[in-house]
């Protein structure tokens, strides 16, 4: 969820919270102009406050009546977490000296608390230094701030598609530029087991959300409502990176927590060598089962290769029942939603009986920061002073590569390899070019653009170009809008954000088009053979 749906649903939550009558309306002012909405998912809202104060209030006093509002708007019970960022008092009083306290939603960007592991705090994520941001962090709520009557309640694009099937999503979000901001990464304090840290994760929109849960549960392992966590995504957008900065967090602020990491593969390959199967009263099985089961925070990742594994789904639902019940965290990854993993039916209801969150491929302003944050992690590691890329040759890899990291990872050490190896840190922009020619895999096509697509649906459909990203709302025109965002997404594998953009749209009214594309295509023959010839026609253009 960008920042301003994220500011407009929060100030929905406040009015919301208002009008109960039980309520004092003067007190929740003056409390809940002291948060802040970071994140919200389909089920999560995580808020900022100013002191530990503030924070501790809202969570005795009110935490209750926001999961009420949340109830009341969307028909989701919510969880929801409130961690301190002592520095955002200051920039909003910094923000009202400016001309403008009118327009809080234009408010400068204001990046995400970042924890420290030198911070021995248990639930707060105070005092920190700042980390590498992709985009804008949400800029302070519009609270007490009339709000637009024309905008439906939404948490997220997919749980306002099944709320308001039949309501018209489709926020007419004009162009602007995008935010671009990169901090150096921030030195660690000590050296971590793993390199994987929250200090070099690179946060946009498609990641604070994840980013936000994982802080949260880092500081607080074991307190509901994020227990179990279970973070999905396709490969290579950040999942392990996640759950390694996690444990390096405990590890280092919590040193007699125990954590255990474990791939699924491993998990079932070890399984089997202790000889579970066959004997369970073997010592062998008996140490296997008794390494999990004294983890205080257990991180088990790509669960997907559980699929088919009936004993170690089995092994893994009893050590899952062991630990939570004991308040023990639980950390779950896969490549796909629990509900798309075959799992049983048990394991799969503890699974989504915490907090779930995916991470949507990056945009190119994230892509951006991260090739900045590896530039700058070598420069560090290898000892080079100032050591950096041209502008022109980081856009060049941010817009190339495709949507796992990795390939934009092999990238910049392809160029830093042929800048420093081969004394060539004059390289041009022309030869990155042909360095690179057969490094990016990309979606299905490498050519084809939005553009592209906006182009042969309204072609198609006969929609002039202004009427496919302007603001007209008749069902003429929203048909085939939704039906070349579908597609964008499709044939172009872009995060939805990037291509609401291209529309003028915010990154939940692109999620909305494309699902009700999607539901129509399961029943509706239309749809079907339209998108069939439109691909067709898109795919010969490649
Ligand atoms: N937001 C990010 N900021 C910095 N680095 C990132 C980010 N996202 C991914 N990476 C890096 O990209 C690489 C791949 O990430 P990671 O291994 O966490 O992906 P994954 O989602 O677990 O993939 P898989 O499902 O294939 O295991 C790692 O080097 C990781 O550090």
């Amino acid at each position: 969820m960008d920042s301003e749906t994220l500011n407009e649903q929060w100030a929905r939550i406040c009015a919301q919270v208002k009008s109960y009558q039980d309520i004092d309306p003067s007190q929740v002012s003056a409390f809940f102009s002291r948060l802040v909405p970071q994140a919200m998912s389909d089920s999560f809202l995580m808020l900022t406050a100013d002191n530990d104060f503030i924070k501790t209030w809202v969570e005795q006093h009110y935490t209750e009546v926001i999961v009420r509002a949340l109830r009341d708007l969307t028909g989701v019970v919510f969880a929801v977490a409130i961690a301190v960022d002592p520095t955002q008092e200051q920039r909003k009083i910094a923000a009202a000296g400016q001309p403008s306290p009118a327009a809080p939603l234009s408010a400068p960007a204001q990046p995400m608390p970042t924890p420290t592991p030198a911070q021995p705090a248990a639930s707060t994520i105070e005092s920190l230094p700042s980390q590498p941001i992709a985009a804008a962090a949400p800029p302070s709520p519009a609270y007490g701030a009339p709000l637009s009557q024309a905008t439906p309640f939404e948490p997220s694009g997919m749980v306002a598609h099944s709320l308001a099937e039949d309501v018209v999503v489709d926020h007419y979000a004009p162009p602007a530029p995008a935010p671009l901001s990169q901090e150096p990464v921030a030195e660690r304090a000590s050296n971590p087991s793993s390199s994987l840290t929250f200090e070099n994760f690179v946060i946009g929109e498609s990641n604070r959300m994840a980013y936000s849960m994982a802080v949260e549960v880092a500081e607080s392992p074991g307190r509901l409502p994020l227990n179990p966590l279970f973070i999905y995504g396709k490969s290579g957008l950040g999942k392990t990176h996640l759950m390694r900065a996690i444990q390096n967090y405990i590890e280092e602020t919590r040193p007699s927590m125990r954590t255990v990491y474990v791939d699924a593969q491993d998990f079932v390959s070890k399984y089997s060598e202790a000889g579970a199967i066959k004997d369970q009263e073997k010592v062998s099985f008996r140490n296997f089962r008794a390494y999990y089961e004294q983890a205080d925070i257990l991180l088990l990742d790509d669960v997907q290769h559980l699929q088919g594994k009936k004993e170690s789904m089995n092994m893994l639902f009893q050590l899952f029942n062991t630990l939570t019940s004991q308040g023990k965290q639980v950390v779950l990854s896969a490549d796909r939603a629990p509900k798309n993993i075959q799992f049983d039916e048990r394991l799969k209801s503890r699974f989504y009986s915490g907090g779930t969150i995916d991470i949507q491929p990056p945009e190119v302003e994230t892509k951006l920061g991260i090739v900045k944050s590896f530039t700058d992690e070598f420069s560090r590691s290898e000892g080079l002073g100032n050591f950096t890329l041209s502008d022109d040759i980081q856009m060049y890899i941010a817009e190339n590569s495709g949507s796992n990291i990795r390939e934009l990872k092999g990238a910049v050490n392809t160029v830093i390899y042929r800048m420093i190896y081969c004394d060539r840190s004059d390289i041009s922009i022309d030869e990155v070019r042909e360095l690179l020619a057969n490094h990016f895999t990309g979606g299905m096509s490498r050519s084809l653009t939005v553009e592209d697509i906006q182009r042969e649906v309204e072609n198609f459909f006969k929609v002039s170009h202004s009427d496919m990203v302007g603001p007209k709302r008749s069902q003429s025109i929203v048909r085939p809008r939704q039906i070349a965002i579908y597609l964008c997404r499709q044939l172009l594998d872009l995060p939805y954000g990037d291509i609401g953009k291209k529309f003028n749209r915010d990154h939940s009214t692109a999620i909305h088009s494309a699902t009700s594309i999607e539901e129509r295509l399961k029943t509706d023959r239309d749809t079907q053979e339209e998108i069939e010839v439109l691909q067709k026609i898109i795919c010969e253009l490649d």
